[in-house]
């Protein structure tokens, strides 16, 4: 089975515009939970310009599903994760005033600090996972380093798929292949849609988890939160 876990960064993008606490940052997780989600992604940006460190303290004791902390593990990230113990931490290589995230790691180049950094969530029960792009070495070296499962980066199948959904998705197959003989979990994200999700799927159904928000929130503008959840799940059969 693939789960699907929801990121609600842009549901704390949209309660912060005011300053208040509409909407809700944890019913929106809870309701997304009762509406079928297999988990909750957070990515709490140092500038906390969505997700803060506390609504991720606020969370933890709430949610009943697989909570996923998604960042750049500098000092702070670190002591947060090390705190609140998620099921599963993502490690992200992103500066601290990026947009969103653009790239996934050279693990060749940053081996020792990514080591370093996975036996310490290791060693404290953490599932982790490491985003990376296509490249096999990139997945190689992140097995090396101690990582339990890759996030493959999809912004560039979600960009492709329109041009040509085979070619899209002809990188992701090997890279997801690579990882699996490596015995790699493998997870995906970033840009995934309802127009791209299932042949995504259909294609790599050996997938342990896809993370999706963008999309997904501003899909359930139209469709109402309850709706896309389930529509969402639908692409993962
Ligand atoms: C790691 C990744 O691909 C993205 O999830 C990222 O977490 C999205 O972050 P923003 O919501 O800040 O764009
Ligand atoms: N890890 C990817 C994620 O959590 C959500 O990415 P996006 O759907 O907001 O692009």
């Amino acid at each position: 089975m693939t789960r699907l876990s929801v990121n609600i960064n842009k549901v704390a993008t949209l309660r912060n515009a005011r300053g208040g606490d509409v909407p809700n940052v944890i019913k929106v997780a809870q309701d997304c939970e009762s509406f079928g989600a297999d988990g909750i992604t957070v990515h709490p940006r140092p500038d906390e310009r969505h997700i803060r460190r506390k609504d991720v303290y606020d969370l933890r004791p709430l949610l009943r599903t697989e909570f996923n902390i998604e960042g750049y593990p500098a000092p702070d990230f670190i002591d947060l994760v090390l705190k609140v113990k998620p099921h599963q931490v993502t490690l992200v290589p992103d500066s601290p005033t990026q947009l969103t995230s653009n790239a996934g790691w050279d693990t060749k180049t940053h081996f020792d600090f990514l080591n370093e950094v996975l036996d310490e969530f290791n060693n404290a029960g953490i599932r982790t996972s490491v985003f990376v792009s296509t490249d096999t070495e990139m997945i190689e070296y992140a097995a090396k380093a101690g990582a339990d499962r890759v996030e493959l980066y999809t912004e560039p199948y979600a960009t492709a798929y329109p041009k040509g959904r085979e070619a899209a998705v002809a990188p992701f197959v090997e890279a997801a292949k690579v990882a699996r003989s490596l015995g790699l979990g493998l997870n995906a994200g970033h840009d995934l849609s309802l127009v791209n999700l299932n042949y995504f799927y259909q294609n790599i159904p050996w997938l342990d988890e896809v993370s999706i928000g963008h999309a997904l929130i501003s899909d359930a503008l139209y469709l109402g939160l309850e709706r896309t959840v389930k529509e969402y799940k639908n692409c993962l059969r």
